[in-house]
This record gives C-alpha cells, sequence and structure tokens, in this order.
C-alpha cells in the first residue's frame, strides 16, 4: 500500500497547499485520493464539479487539474479562512480565480440551492456523518454519466464488520452511504482503497423497467 500511495507525485503548489493544509489541521486529501480524483473528473470531461470541503485547497487543485480548462469548480467549507488560503493555492497553482466558485457555509445549506442535473462530479469531503443526505443531494445534482465521490469511506467499511463496536456517527454515515449506493441499481458503485478511501458512484441511466 505504501507504494500505491507514493506513486501519485506532488510538485510545489500542491506540497505548499498540503503543507498549508496540515498546520491549519484540515486534513488534505491524500496524493493518492487527489490522484484518484484528478483521474475522475479528467475521464468525464468534467466541467462543473462540486466540492463539499475546500480545507486549504489540495483536493481543488487535484480536481481541477483534470477538469477541462473551461470549467469551473465550485467549492464550500464552513471556514472562510480555510478558503482564502486555498484561493491562494489555486492562484500559486496558476488557475485564473474565475475558475473557482468559492462559497461559505454548510454544505447541506448550499447544495439545496445549486441547480439540477447541472453538475458532472460532486466530491464530499466534510460531515461524515451526514453522507446520507449528501448522497441525495449529490444525486439531484448530477446529471446522468456523473460521479459522487466521498473521502473517508474506507474507515468506515473497515469498522463495519466489527462484532461489537459502536460506530461512531461519522463511521455510521460513511458506511450508510456505502450501503444506500450499493443498493441503488441506477448507480454503478466503487470503493477505491486509496488514502483514506474514496467511496464513488456514477449516476447511470435509469435501469429499464
Ligand atoms: C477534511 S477537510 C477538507 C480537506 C480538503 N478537501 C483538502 O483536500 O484539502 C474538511 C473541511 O470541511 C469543512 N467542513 C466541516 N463541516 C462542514 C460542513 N458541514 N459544510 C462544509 N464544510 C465543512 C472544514 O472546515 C474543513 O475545511
Amino acid at each position: 500500500m505504501a507504494h500505491v500511495e507514493q506513486y501519485a507525485q506532488e510538485d510545489d503548489p500542491l506540497t505548499s497547499a498540503r503543507e498549508t493544509g496540515r498546520r491549519a489541521e484540515s486534513s488534505p486529501i491524500s496524493a493518492a485520493g487527489g490522484a484518484a480524483l484528478r483521474f475522475l473528473a479528467a475521464a468525464i470531461g468534467a466541467r462543473s464539479v462540486v466540492e463539499v470541503g475546500t480545507g486549504c485547497g489540495t483536493s481543488g487543485i487535484w480536481l481541477l487539474r483534470g477538469m477541462r480548462p473551461d470549467s469551473v469548480l465550485t467549492s464550500v467549507d464552513i471556514e472562510p479562512e480555510y478558503q482564502e488560503l486555498a484561493r491562494a493555492a489555486y492562484r500559486r497553482a496558476g488557475f485564473a480565480a474565475n475558475r473557482v466558485r468559492l462559497i461559505h457555509g454548510r454544505g447541506l445549506d448550499v447544495l439545496p440551492r445549486l441547480t439540477d442535473a447541472a453538475y458532472d462530479m460532486v466530491f464530499v469531503d466534510a460531515e461524515p456523518a451526514a453522507y446520507p443526505t449528501y448522497l441525495d443531494e449529490a444525486l439531484r445534482l448530477l446529471r446522468v454519466g456523473g460521479i459522487v465521490v466521498f473521502n473517508n469511506a474506507l474507515e468506515g467499511a473497515e469498522r463495519a464488520d466489527g462484532p461489537l463496536s459502536v460506530p461512531d456517527p461519522g463511521t455510521a454515515g460513511a458506511r450508510e452511504a456505502g450501503r444506500l449506493v450499493r443498493a441503488d441499481t441506477a448507480l454503478i458503485p466503487l470503493l477505491l482503497p486509496v488514502g483514506e478511501g474514496l467511496l464513488a458512484a456514477i449516476r447511470d441511466h435509469s435501469p429499464e423497467s
């Protein structure tokens, strides 16, 4: 697994964003997780991506590097100080200010205000206890063929079989989101064991009746 985590290389803008995020204790995504986000965004030619949990910009840089040149990342966080640091990180990585729309607020207050079926990808990296509700919101926001991705999914999955453990709300939320994604026949699910674990699902065409 160490090889997987070290495979993705980070350049100066990313190492700087990561260092800022570590110092601010905003838990930047792992390099391997970031590389997976970039890969997924590029694979679907993402033009419009929503992120919940801007932090200090590490995941945003990875996403922007996979998105199309004319695309926009909409990123939500409850901490305006983090978002200012993220804004500087995007600039250092060479992205024009109009490539990122930063919205200050709680994800579950902001997402309902965004347009239905207008987004190619939704990445959730905050408030794992509410992942099931974020899944509902994400499915409303995604176009058919769009992808929802949750970070920190592996922890929940690993603890899922613990015989007597009472899950904390975050673990329970991540676990329930995993179950809902697997159970939904209109989704194509994937659990990627990179970094903290990424739970991903493609919003497929509605199954034929
Ligand atoms: C794990 S960090 C995000 C790290 C970031 N994605 C990165 O790679 O640098 C979680 C972030 O979510 C923010 N946050 C926590 N609860 C939130 C909520 N309900 N809505 C939006 N953001 C939230 C925190 O302020 C923090 O910046």
